[in-house]
C-alpha cells in the first residue's frame, strides 16, 4: 500500500457523475476547483433540488439524463447511497462505453457487485473518500480491480486527488476498515467538538462560549497536527504537565475503558456495517 503520486486532472473525455449529493458534490467541486473544464463534467441526479441544479447549470455543468448525449466518457463516478445501487447501476452501465472507468464511492458495495451490473470487462475502481474533500483536505482509500489500466488508474487518482490525498490499497478487503477510520472519521471529530462543548456546559460554562471554545480547540489542534512534524503522541505530551490538569483528564480518557477502547469499538462497528452493506 503506497500513497499515490501527484498527477494533473486531464480526463481526456467527459466525466459523468451519478449522484451529486454531499460526497459527489464535494468531488465535483474539487474537479472544478482543480481546473476541470465544466463542459467535460456531466451530472445525472434526478433528485437534485432545483436550486442545486440551477447552480450546476450556471457553472456550465450539464445535467444529463440521456447517455446518448455524452460521447466517450473517460470516467463514470458513482456516488449514490448504497441502498440506491440497484437503481443507479444500470444508469452507470448505460454510460460505460469501452475505455471508461467506473469509480464508485459507495460504502460496502464490492467491486464484484458493481462489475456484475456493468458491461463485461468494465474497469472498476472502488474508493472511500471523506467529506473534507469539499475543501481539498480529504483522504481517500482506493482499490483498482484487475482490469483497470495504468491510464485509468491515473485518471481515477487525479479525480480523487482533487479532494485531497489518495492511498491506493492492494487489498479490497481493507476498504471496510478504511471506511471505519477515514470515511466515517470526520463525524467522530465533529462529535468530539459537540461532546467537548456539552462537557463545558456541565462544567459551568455558558453554552455559546463552550461551543466556541470546543470548536476552536478542535480546529486549532487539527491545524497544529497538520503543520507540525511531531506525532500526535508528542503533541499530546506537549499539553500534559506532570500531575497537572491534562494528566487528570487523560487518566479518564486513557483508562482501559476510555477513548482507545471506545474508538476501537466504533471503528469495528463501522467496518462491520460496511461488510454488512456488501450483502
Ligand atoms: N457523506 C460521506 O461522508 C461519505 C459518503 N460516501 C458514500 O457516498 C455515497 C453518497 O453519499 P452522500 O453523498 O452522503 O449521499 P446524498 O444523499 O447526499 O447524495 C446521494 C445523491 O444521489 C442521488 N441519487 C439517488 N438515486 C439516484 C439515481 N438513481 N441516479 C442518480 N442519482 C441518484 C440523490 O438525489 C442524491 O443527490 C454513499 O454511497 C456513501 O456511502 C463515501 C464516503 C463519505
Ligand atoms: O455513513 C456512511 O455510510 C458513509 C460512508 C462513510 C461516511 N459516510
Amino acid at each position: 500500500m503506497t500513497a499515490s503520486s501527484v498527477g494533473p486532472l486531464q480526463p481526456g473525455g467527459p466525466i459523468v457523475l451519478i449522484g451529486a449529493g454531499k460526497m459527489g458534490g464535494a468531488l465535483l467541486d474539487g474537479w472544478l476547483a482543480g481546473g476541470l473544464d465544466p463542459a467535460l463534467a456531466a451530472v445525472v441526479d434526478p433528485g437534485l433540488p432545483p436550486e442545486a441544479a440551477a447552480a450546476l447549470k450556471s457553472r456550465g455543468v450539464a445535467l444529463v439524463p440521456d447517455p446518448a448525449a455524452i460521447a466517450a466518457p473517460a470516467a463514470v463516478v458513482l456516488a449514490v447511497k448504497p441502498q440506491m445501487v440497484a437503481d443507479a447501476l444500470p444508469v452507470a452501465a448505460a454510460f460505460m462505453q469501452p475505455g471508461a472507468v467506473l469509480v464508485s464511492v459507495l460504502a460496502g458495495v464490492t467491486s464484484a457487485k458493481l462489475a456484475a451490473g456493468l458491461p463485461a470487462g468494465a474497469a472498476v475502481v472502488r474508493a472511500m473518500p471523506n467529506t473534507p474533500a469539499a475543501i481539498g483536505r480529504g483522504i481517500t482509500g482506493a482499490f483498482a480491480t484487475a482490469g483497470v489500466s495504468a491510464a485509468q488508474t491515473a485518471l481515477a487518482d487525479a479525480l480523487l486527488k482533487a479532494g485531497g490525498q489518495v492511498e491506493w490499497l492492494d487489498d479490497e478487503g481493507l476498504i471496510d476498515a478504511v471506511t471505519g477510520v477515514s470515511g466515517s472519521g470526520p463525524a467522530y471529530v465533529f462529535l468530539l467538538a459537540e461532546a467537548l462543548a456539552e462537557a463545558g456546559v456541565k462544567a459551568g460554562l455558558p453554552a455559546e462560549l463552550a461551543a466556541r471554545l470546543a470548536r476552536a480547540t478542535v480546529e486549532g489542534a487539527g491545524e497544529l497536527l497538520r503543520r507540525s512534524p511531531e506525532t500526535p503522541e508528542t503533541l499530546r505530551r506537549n499539553v500534559t504537565s506532570p500531575n497537572g490538569t491534562t494528566a487528570a483528564a487523560l487518566s479518564v480518557l486513557m483508562a482501559d475503558d476510555g477513548l482507545g477502547a471506545l474508538m476501537a469499538r466504533a471503528v469495528a462497528a463501522a467496518a462491520h456495517r460496511s461488510r454488512e452493506l456488501a450483502g
